[in-house]
């Protein structure tokens, strides 16, 4: 090496050296600046939980939509005097605001104070669901009896004992453990359950019994952190036009849906076959894509390493979707899609369509193509600037992630 090669790697060595010390030092002032950040997030929650008291005391609701829109305007507003990209800021605050609400809802601002408390015997009080909703109904101050397969409680004396009971057992087994317990329930009891479908148990509810029957179905899982803003359906079993009195003599459903919006829940009022018409679209046709498509890739033998290093953001979210799908407990997917009233009608569309599309796709009839393309987004009108606004937003925060 010569000297003057000597001399230009030193200097370079030196150049690193210092770029490092004065990176070190920025990464300092940054860690000051996070941490002003955090106590300044702590700052604003004292201020959430003065607002989350007056909420309780004057029965407000937890989510301010108004106040949010304004909030986002004014945080856009912000970021452009300020030169800083108004969706990352956005992202920011909705991420400080989902925070804000579910922490207002453990402080339990949306309880009101008379909600009574009852004594609430949970069927299948051992499953992921059970528990969750054992740990929610305890947390209003109800007394939960817990009953399984394997706890010392019997069903059938947990059943007799209670005011409310709450089936949480697999679909499969639903209908044929409400006809064996729902005859012990009290007549003046509610009876409820949280299947995927609705017309089949809740039909079994009212025929096995004399008790007040609301059928529910939670739209989420055991797995999200929060019932915060998850969506709850209600099916009362009477009809919605007759007088509540009949359907409803001892004011089951207003103490349902209080404790289910005390618990955060958005509610979503349906009759059982209105439930399971839905049902058969937001579940068994979806779902069935995603089957289709998580057969096809295990079919047709694909590396699923090689295609995530070609992977664009949207077949990222479907693999995601789709391993999510066959993550799950087999039984629970079996039952949503067989015993669904209206499972045969919606998969024959599919076939249907699945073949439809095949045959312009192999005739290399391109202007047929465009026309069935045209007639969908046709179909899916005004509900498209919201998608391309809402996924886009998806997107970005799954790049953030990697
Ligand atoms: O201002 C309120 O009403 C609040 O409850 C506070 C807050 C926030 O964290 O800023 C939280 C939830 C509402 O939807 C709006 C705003």
């Amino acid at each position: 090496m010569s000297e003057s090669e000597t001399d230009s790697n030193q200097a370079s060595s030196d150049s690193i050296e210092s770029a490092r010390r004065k990176v070190a030092e920025q990464r300092g002032k940054i860690d000051d600046l996070d941490r002003q950040l955090v106590e300044l997030l702590q700052e604003r929650r004292v201020l959430v939980s003065e607002i989350a008291a007056l909420k309780r005391a004057g029965s407000l609701p937890i989510r301010d939509d108004a106040r949010e829109r304004a909030m986002h305007a004014l945080h856009a507003q912000w970021a452009e005097e300020l030169e800083l990209p108004p969706t990352v800021i956005e992202g920011l605050f909705r991420m400080v605001l989902w925070s804000s609400r579910n922490y207002q809802a453990q402080l339990r601002t949306a309880v009101p104070a008379g909600v009574a408390s009852r004594r609430v015997a949970i069927i299948g009080g051992e499953g992921s669901m059970g528990r969750q909703f054992a740990r929610a109904f305890e947390s209003l101050g109800n007394e939960v009896l817990r009953a399984d397969l394997d706890t010392s409680l019997r069903p059938a004396e947990a059943v007799a004992d209670a005011q409310v009971v709450l089936f949480a057992v697999p679909i499969a087994q639903t209908e044929r453990i409400i006809a064996e317990l729902a005859p012990l329930a009290r007549p003046d009891a509610l009876l409820t359950d949280i299947t995927s479908v609705k017309a089949g148990p809740v039909a079994a509810m009212r025929e096995h019994g004399e008790a007040t029957v609301i059928g529910t179905h939670p739209l989420f899982g055991p797995a999200v952190n929060s019932m915060q803003g998850q969506r709850i359906v209600l099916t009362p079993a009477w009809d919605a036009d007759a007088d509540a009195r009949e359907g409803d003599p001892h004011g089951w459903l207003p103490w349902l849906e209080t404790s289910l919006r005390a618990m955060g829940l958005e509610l979503v009022r349906s009759t059982p076959a209105g439930h399971d018409r839905a049902m058969a679209i937001v579940q068994v046709l979806t779902h069935y894509s995603t089957e289709v498509l998580g057969r096809s890739l295990q079919r047709l033998g694909v590396s699923l390493e090689e295609t995530l290093r070609f992977t664009s953001p949207i077949y990222y979210i479907d693999m995601l979707m789709a391993a999510r799908h066959f993550a799950q407990r087999s039984e629970l997917y079996a039952s949503i899609q067989t015993q669904n009233p209206n499972t045969e009608q919606v998969t024959a569309v599919f076939r249907e369509v699945a073949e439809e599309l095949a045959g312009i796709i192999s005739a290399k009839d391109g202007d047929a193509f465009s026309e069935v393309f045209d007639e969908v987004r046709e179909f899916f009108g005004e509900f498209s600037p919201r998608a391309l606004d809402e996924s886009r937003y998806l997107i970005d925060r799954l790049v953030e992630r990697r």
